[in-house]
């Protein structure tokens, strides 16, 4: 990549303003291997300007000429496909087969379900008289995390480019290479100067400038709540649109009668998948007392079995975690699970033996949880699952909504119908019954203090729409 230390601004590869650079770290090495150019207000500035004047002839393209843009960032995109998953293992360690099937695959997926949904979407209605129409919010910023960092950006611009707005995209600073790689693909795929712009640095400056911008009409944030917050709080002001995707601690009811061997390990691995780095990842298992201590020895086999090592070794199921700030916090919370009294069942602190590099973390896994411990309530974002055991169906439907968050949840019975009225009773903005999986078409996004907008589908795409009445719009 030859643009790592330029911004992407009003269709070219420019030089920043000042001079600030940071370094990316390779979190399975501890060692730098590229530097990126670290962006102050004057950058934002141009790329808010420059997104503006593209607004004004962009909103206007039609449908069909946004569904051969979508098409043409698609076949750029699957032609650096390979290029995309190893951005991605470098930069946050995912290992690289799951940087490719399902990092990179992510991305791919969410383009093509906008590219679906623009070709039916309906942006007028009829009502009377009245023509309820759809349009473009306008300029969008989008500050996006690290963990599922191609996951996170398609969310967003793949819905903003389908319904006509302009944008500035902050990736995150500690893992920019792929949105690097992304600005390339969109360059090259021919999107109008302006359209699209990507400006790198932190979330006190850029994160923060661009949440404030008077010029901008919407921010999209992905990330942590306190953050998240942070961006609330600068975009009152200007009141613009904020659309919030946050943390969790997501349950994972398991009722009596499941099938505890098929749940528990499709539980534990999804945990633990992605180095725990998810913010949907189930958490928190609820199981039934009397069968604690079976659920335990089906979860420590899969944590056994969890080969925890380099990126690029075809047999790494897990990577490390992203940094070094990361491998602190979640040391230091297993540490408060073990000094709060938690069971210690599998992994513990420290570094899983023959790794003395890089920012590994020992599959962790915690019996006879109690739902006010530090482990149960805060988002760990480590593979450290939290047991808890439940007497009745109330309580466990009781524990699972004692949370600040709602992102997602997991139910598990005998009976597909039991499921549904346990799902139903969950205050989070997905469930997930008897296993099945996450569905592109649907929503994605969560209740309470896991944030308020709403990704994925044709859901995403009304997060970036202005409803418009014109009344007497059809004739008496
Ligand atoms: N709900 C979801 O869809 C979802 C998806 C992925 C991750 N997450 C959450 O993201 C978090 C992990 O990601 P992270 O550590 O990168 O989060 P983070 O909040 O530290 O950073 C996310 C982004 O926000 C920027 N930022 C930080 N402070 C800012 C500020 N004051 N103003 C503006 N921007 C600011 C960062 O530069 C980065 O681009 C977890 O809490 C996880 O649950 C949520």
């Amino acid at each position: 990549m030859t643009h790592n230390l330029q911004f992407y601004i009003d269709g070219s590869w420019v030089a920043p303003a000042g001079g600030a650079t940071l370094d990316v770290v390779n979190p399975a090495t501890e060692e730098a291997y590229a530097r990126i150019a670290m962006g102050e207000r004057a950058d934002v500035d141009k790329a808010v300007a420059a997104a503006r004047r593209a607004f004004a002839s962009y909103s206007r393209t039609s449908r069909k000429e946004r569904v051969e843009l979508l098409s043409s960032v698609i076949a750029v995109y699957k032609k650096r496909y390979d290029e995309m998953a190893a951005a991605i293992s470098d930069e946050m360690g995912a290992p690289l087969g799951f940087a490719r099937d399902a990092q990179a695959a992510a991305g791919l997926g969410h383009l093509s379900q906008v590219l679906e949904v623009l070709k039916t979407f309906e942006f007028d209605e009829v009502i009377n008289r009245t023509l309820v129409t759809r349009e473009p919010v306008g300029v969008c910023a989008f500050i996006t995390p690290w963990n599922w960092p191609m996951n996170q950006i398609t969310c967003k611009v793949g819905p903003a480019l389908a319904t006509g707005c302009t944008m500035v995209l902050k990736p995150s600073e500690v893992a920019p290479m792929s949105g690097l790689l992304f600005t390339e693909i969109m360059h090259e795929a021919g999107v109008p100067a302006g359209v699209y712009n990507m400006v790198n640095g932190d979330g006190p400056s850029v994160g923060a400038t661009l949440s404030s911008h008077p010029d901008i009409d919407m921010v999209s944030f992905t990330g942590s709540t306190r953050a998240g917050i942070a961006v609330a709080r600068a975009a009152a002001d200007t009141v613009k649109r904020v659309a919030q995707e946050l943390g969790g601690k997501s349950p994972n009811i398991i009722l009596p009668g499941a099938d505890l061997s098929k749940a528990i390990t499709h539980g534990t691995r999804q945990c633990f998948s992605n180095s725990g780095q998810s913010c949907n990842a189930p958490t928190r298992l609820l199981v039934p007392r009397d069968q604690q201590e079976a659920a335990i020895e089906i979860a420590r086999k899969v944590a056994e079995q969890t080969v925890v090592g380099d990126p690029r070794d075809a047999a790494t199921t897990i990577g490390p975690v992203v940094s070094k700030v990361q491998f602190d916090k979640i040391q230091a919370l297993i540490e408060a699970g073990i000094a709060e009294g938690a069971r210690l069942v599998a992994g513990g602190p420290g570094r899983p033996e023959a790794l003395n590099r890089g920012y590994y973390i020992r599959p962790t896994i915690f019996a006879d949880v109690r739902n006010d411990m530090t482990i149960a309530r805060e988002e760990i974002f480590g593979p450290v699952l939290s047991i808890l055991p439940y007497e009745t169906e109330e309580e466990a439907i009781a524990i699972a909504n004692d949370t600040v968050y709602g992102l997602s949840s997991y139910v598990t019975a005998a009976s597909l119908d039991q499921a549904r009225k346990v799902g139903r009773q969950i205050r989070a903005g997905m469930v997930h019954l008897n296993g099945a999986p996450g569905d592109l078409a649907g929503a994605f996004g969560g209740y309470k203090q896991s944030g308020n907008g709403r990704e994925w589908g044709k859901f995403g795409f009304e997060d970036f729409l202005e409803v418009k009445s014109m009344f007497g719009f059809e004739a008496a």
